[in-house]
């Protein structure tokens, strides 16, 4: 099995001691994309879904009755560009847009007048600095700094200054080389609570893994419904009961844990 550093005493150490047939009943897994399940690159169009990966989370969407999640800043064409061959359930834009297990988008409009407001005065303070890009998801703004990353302390002030006016509604994530406008009503919790209330999720022990600040809202919304966290990267966090080093390794995971259900299902057979 890959490095999985889980902290003494937390809930993960429970499931893990569980057999895979009562494990694989239980569990819901909540799954962030960048940075846990595939590897960074330069531009947000440049990542590489491997066909392993594909095969692992198909099987496992499978072998949980359905309980598997995506929960991503992404958006959800965006999603499904990269997942093309199969409709996951999703959270995308940091659950501002959400894909059901009834497979019906769910467009949340609260608070993206805001957006609509700030969005070209975002747009013209841009050609300020070289080498930024702009991926306006419609109900967030992500703007990368990866090819230029000296500009971060005077992007971060000017994009305060500019959410300062929308104060009440959105709000300044940052992530690896981006800083992320978003309307404040909602977050990656929010879209593991409103999973957690239906079939198949429903009365499963959540597991959410993440690898950035933005999946702490999940993080602890999995803990809140006795399921427990992971974090992917070289970041100790508190919230987390278990750790896994990079998205290499959180896909060799839910290899192994996929076929240690395969095994458990023929074991009962
Ligand atoms: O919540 P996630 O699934 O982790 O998505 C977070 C953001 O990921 C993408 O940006 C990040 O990945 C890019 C590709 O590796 C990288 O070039 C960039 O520097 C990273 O910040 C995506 O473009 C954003 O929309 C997501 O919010
Ligand atoms: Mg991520």
């Amino acid at each position: 099995m890959p490095p999985l550093e889980l902290q003494p005493g937390s809930p993960a150490m429970r499931l893990n001691r569980l057999e895979p047939d009562e494990l694989r009943r239980r569990l819901a897994l909540f799954l962030d994309i960048d940075g846990t399940l595939i590897d960074l690159a330069a531009t947000p169009q440049s990542v590489v879904v491997p066909d392993t990966l594909m095969i692992v989370l198909r099987t496992l969407e499978l072998q949980l009755d359905g309980a598997l999640a995506l929960v991503t800043g992404r958006s959800l064409t965006d999603v499904d560009r990269l997942f093309s061959t199969h409709r996951f359930v999703v959270g995308a834009q940091h659950g501002g847009e959400m894909r059901g297990p009834a497979r019906q988008p769910r467009q949340e409009l609260i608070f993206v007048a805001a957006l609509n407001r700030l969005r070209p005065r975002v747009e013209t303070i841009l050609p300020s600095w070289k080498g930024l890009l702009l991926e306006d998801k419609g109900r967030s703004i992500a703007i990368h700094y990866r090819q230029n990353p000296g500009v971060a302390y005077e992007l971060k002030t000017t994009l305060h200054r500019l959410i300062a006016t929308e104060a009440d509604a959105l709000e300044l994530l940052e992530g690896k080389f981006v800083f992320e406008i978003k309307p404040k009503n909602f977050d990656k919790g929010d879209v593991v609570r409103a999973l957690m209330m239906v079939a198949p999720f429903k009365e499963r022990v959540p597991i959410f893994i993440g690898d950035d600040e933005t999946d702490r809202a999940g993080m602890a919304a999995s803990r809140a419904h006795s399921g427990c966290a992971i974090r992917v990267g070289d970041k100790r966090d508190l919230l987390a009961d278990g750790f896994l080093p990079s998205p290499a390794a959180t896909r060799a995971w839910l290899r192994e844990l996929s076929i240690r259900f395969d095994r458990g299902v023929t074991a009962a057979q």
